[in-house]
């Protein structure tokens, strides 16, 4: 774990607005202690959540996206550290685990242009670096029995969180995907827009569902690759639920539930598939923060959910002033993970 940049309680402090008669989840969150492994403090710990940031935005890079993916994590540990503690959720359920060190790697990336061959090829190695990094720390969180809550970065990490899991639990996961994109793109060299594609070929995936599919923005390739192994790989899209009415919201998260839902699944949230969320591929069009966090909490309840993964959000491409509003959504949507996970 040696890559990662572990968060200290004085690191919560400083982010912690303390009031007086009010209990914040910076009060009350586990983190490891001074010159204490992470990971030896893990397993000891009570918590049974982990938070782990992954500021990077390489993978967003090398799919020709914008970046700013990487901005998330302190946008996000800062809202989440002024929650309140209360009767309804409760702060030290979580152990912060920190970030993962990709400093090195963003400096590398800074003058790369996906537009250059040669720079294309080195932004997917890089990312295949992240990969290897992020596998390793999930498996050896799940590995301790813990739930890890992934803040990303870019889609790419889906891939190291599924073979994370896939490894601690000694068998191919499943995912469920609540996305406006399929990222199941060719095996062109890993990027934010195959993480699925690769861990499902590597046999690290067992069954996808993708909720939500925007139909403008998935090619007929990958449908037609997904038709072929639809007893592996299902869809819903978003124009049949929200928009023709065709599908209900509701019965579609049962149908999604009942075909990942006979093993261990992964939660991969896309914030790309909320309108007006600062993000690489931002929309006007997508379903409701309502309906996000509905979807969470409906799957989170279930004992096979293994981890939640909330990722494309950049608060860095946002409006200055608000550029708060992407770490207080996360918040929500770590905190409706938290309420009604039962494992
Ligand atoms: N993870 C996102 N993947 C999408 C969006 C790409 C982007 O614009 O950043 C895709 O590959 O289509």
């Amino acid at each position: 774990m040696e890559k990662i940049i572990p968060f200290t309680i004085k690191d919560l402090a400083k982010i912690t607005n303390h009031r007086s008669g009010e209990i914040k989840f910076g009060e009350k969150m586990i983190t490891v202690p001074k010159d204490t492994d992470s990971l030896e403090f893990l397993k000891t710990c009570e918590a049974k959540y982990v938070l782990f940031g992954i500021p990077e935005d390489i993978g967003i890079r090398a799919n020709y996206g914008r970046p700013g993916a990487a901005s998330a994590w302190d946008s996000a540990i800062k809202s989440i550290a002024n929650i309140q503690h209360n009767r309804f959720c409760k702060g030290s359920q979580l152990f912060v685990l920190g970030q993962l060190n990709v400093s090195a790697e963003m400096k590398e990336v800074e003058h790369l242009d996906f537009n250059d061959i040669d720079d294309r090829s080195k932004l997917s190695q890089l990312v295949e670096k992240i990969d290897k990094d992020v596998s390793h720390i999930i498996f050896n969180i799940i590995k301790l029995g813990k739930i890890p809550i992934i803040i990303g970065g870019g889609h790419n990490n889906s891939y190291g969180n599924i073979k994370g899991t896939a490894l601690a639990k000694g068998k191919p996961i499943n995912a469920v995907n609540f996305d406006a994109h399929s990222d199941f793109r060719i095996l062109e060299g890993r990027h934010s827009g195959n993480g699925f594609s690769y861990a499902y070929e590597e046999g690290f995936l067992k069954k996808y569902f993708i909720f939500g599919l925007h139909e403008n923005y998935t090619s007929k390739n990958v449908l037609d690759i997904i038709k072929k192994i639809e007893d592996r790989v299902r869809y819903n899209t978003y124009d049949s639920i929200n928009i023709r009415k065709e599908k209900d919201f509701n019965q579609e998260m049962a149908l999604a539930l009942e075909f990942i839902n006979d093993d261990f699944f992964g939660i991969e949230i896309d914030l790309d598939s909320i309108p007006n969320i600062a993000c690489s591929a931002m929309t006007f069009s997508g379903f409701s923060v309502e309906q996000l966090r509905q979807f969470i909490s409906y799957f989170a309840k279930n004992k096979n959910a293994a981890y939640l993964h909330i990722c494309e959000g950049a608060p860095d491409l946002g409006e200055e002033k608000n550029n708060h509003l992407i770490g207080k959504l996360i918040g929500y949507l770590v905190t409706d993970f938290i309420k009604t996970n039962i494992t």
